[in-house]
């Protein structure tokens, strides 16, 4: 662990900031979001230890991240491609796996957790080393109730990236009251080395993007409940009339029915009986093979 001094990002205070410089991260949680965080830090010369419940999941993990090298060297390295097999290499043995996440964290200047949308089993997680930040990727769960059960809550925050990580350029990242202006300054740094860009936000129910964004794809899957219009219209409609990469419907399958649906008792959120239905029958989109559309 080491200290800088830096300037933080537009939109944040301009005076010089102590941060720590991060360079070992753990990352807990080797599923779509995991994987794409572990490469994306990888990438950009970090350490990474990738920590999941079994070898087989970690090695399914590893495969991830090398599919999703591939297609970033092809446009990156066109007219190199042996330049392009040496990076992937490099990036690839950037990171280790582990399924011991007590001896994972020991000299891990950041944990960064991408485990099950559930609050118990991430509470479960903290028997950590005192310098380290803690950073939770949660989707809808509240920032401070992670923190709850640790005693280095100014050490604690949100590090919120977006599916799929190595091309969504955005990281939002989540104060508590408790988290210090340190913790925050690194996270912030952190997320300028991974070449995202940060927002700040504190720690709201959706934080900014899941606020204004799952109200949306609730919308179109009630559309589609009622008959207003078919799947493929509705996801037609947003894309070439709002502009948006993915129609709300497919864009739902690629986050996975069951994270979307993983907070269905909160106020804010209005559940459909035919999400709870497709979940219900494990067709959570596109990592299950099914969802709104078939894979
Ligand atoms: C009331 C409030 C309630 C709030 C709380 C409720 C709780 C529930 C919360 C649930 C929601 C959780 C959401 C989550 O927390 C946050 C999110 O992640 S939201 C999702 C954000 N993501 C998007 O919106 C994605 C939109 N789509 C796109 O940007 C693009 O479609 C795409 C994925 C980039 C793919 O691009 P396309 O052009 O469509 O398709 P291509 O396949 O041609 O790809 C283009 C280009 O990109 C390269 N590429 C794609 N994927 C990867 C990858 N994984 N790795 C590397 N490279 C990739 C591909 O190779 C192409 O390259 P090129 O050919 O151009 O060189
Ligand atoms: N899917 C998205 O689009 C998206 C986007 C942003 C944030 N998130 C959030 O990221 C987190 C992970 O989502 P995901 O889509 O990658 O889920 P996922 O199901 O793809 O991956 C979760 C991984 O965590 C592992 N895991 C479960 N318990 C564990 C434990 N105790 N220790 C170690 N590993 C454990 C599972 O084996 C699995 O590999 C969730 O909190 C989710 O809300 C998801």
């Amino acid at each position: 662990m080491a200290f800088a001094t830096s300037q933080v990002v537009r939109g944040f205070s301009s005076s010089a900031v102590r941060n720590v410089v991060i360079k070992n991260v753990t990352i807990i949680g080797g599923g779509q979001m995991g994987a794409g965080i572990a490469q994306v830090a990888a990438s950009t010369g970090h350490s990474v230890t990738l920590v999941d419940t079994s070898d087989d999941i970690l090695k399914k993990s590893i495969k991830t991240i090398e599919g999703s090298l591939k297609r970033v060297v092809k446009k990156k390295f066109a007219d190199k491609p042996e330049a392009g097999e040496e990076f992937i290499k490099k990036v690839v043995q950037n990171v280790s796996t582990s399924t011991d996440v007590e001896s994972a964290v020991q000299s891990s200047d950041l944990v960064v957790e991408a485990i099950v949308e559930n609050l118990k089993i991430k509470q479960d997680l903290f028997t950590l080393p005192q310098h380290t930040i803690f950073a939770s990727n949660t989707s809808s769960l509240s920032i401070s109730d992670i923190a709850s059960s640790t005693s280095r809550q100014d050490r604690f925050g949100g590090l919120h990236f977006f599916n799929p990580v190595p091309m969504m350029k955005l990281v939002e990242v989540i104060g508590t009251p408790a988290t210090s202006q340190e913790t925050l300054d690194s996270l912030l740094n952190f997320s300028k080395v991974l070449r995202k860009t940060p927002v700040s936000c504190k720690d709201t129910f959706g934080f900014v993007v899941n606020r204004l964004l799952v109200p949306c794809i609730m919308e179109a899957i009630r559309l589609y409940e009622r008959g207003d219009a078919s799947k493929e219209d509705i996801d037609i409609a947003m894309k070439l009339g709002a502009g948006h990469p993915m129609g709300p419907l497919e864009l739902a399958d690629y986050i996975g029915l069951d994270i979307i649906n993983s907070d269905p008792n909160n106020p804010l959120f209005n559940s459909s009986d035919l999400l709870n239905k497709l979940v219900a029958e494990g067709k959570l989109g596109r990592k299950t093979g099914e969802g709104f559309f078939k894979y």
